[in-house]
């Protein structure tokens, strides 16, 4: 599986989980935007369109992209869209990382690339990843229910349909 990510060099080291990732050999960190592979699924919080199963191919022949800068680097730059024709945002999820545990759709670029392949069907990968994180099995279980009900879902759309049922159902 290509996992890269884009790492600007803003975080605190010792917390970065995308730093983290590149030390077990499990994702390739580029420093320049460009490095970026073209045609992978760039995971953006901003993006219109949700992860889902109509993703699986780009994921298993491009890859996934997470993009490891400050929220608001990603929140206020134009630039990552230049980058791919992929952009994708997660549905409803909640974090369990140190540093935003408990918090809706904040994630880790960690949790972020784990339920990107969760969704799309590669759920040993999304595992594997976790594997390397203490609190990466809480994420994929305290989301289980979730991550399963989008993982069954075979268009963006229809995991748009599960969120949105499964937060009316909260209220
Ligand atoms: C802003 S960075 C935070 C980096 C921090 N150093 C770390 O270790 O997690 C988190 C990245 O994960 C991905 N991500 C997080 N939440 C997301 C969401 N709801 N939808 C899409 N991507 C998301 C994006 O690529 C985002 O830029």
């Amino acid at each position: 599986m290509n996992i890269t990510v884009f790492h600007a060099n803003e975080c605190d080291k010792k917390k970065c989980t995308a730093i983290k990732l590149a030390k077990m050999g499990k994702c390739r960190l580029v420093e320049n935007i460009n490095k970026i592979p073209s045609g992978a699924i760039v995971l953006n919080p901003y993006a219109e369109k949700a992860v889902s199963y109509e993703d699986y191919r780009y994921v298993q022949r491009r890859g996934i992209v997470g993009l490891d800068c400050s929220w608001n680097e990603v929140s206020s730059s134009k630039k990552f869209f230049s980058l791919s024709k992929y952009h994708r945002s997660l549905p409803f999820l909640i974090a369990t990382n140190p540093v935003n545990y408990g918090k809706p759709c904040i994630l880790s670029t960690v949790e972020a690339i784990s339920a990107t392949l969760y969704i799309t069907r590669f759920k040993e990968e999304a595992r594997d990843l976790m594997d390397g994180y203490k609190w990466g099995h809480t994420f994929l279980e305290l989301n289980h229910e979730l991550l399963e009900a989008y993982s069954e879902a075979d268009t963006s759309a229809e995991v748009v349909e599960v969120q949105n049922n499964f937060l009316e159902s909260k209220q």
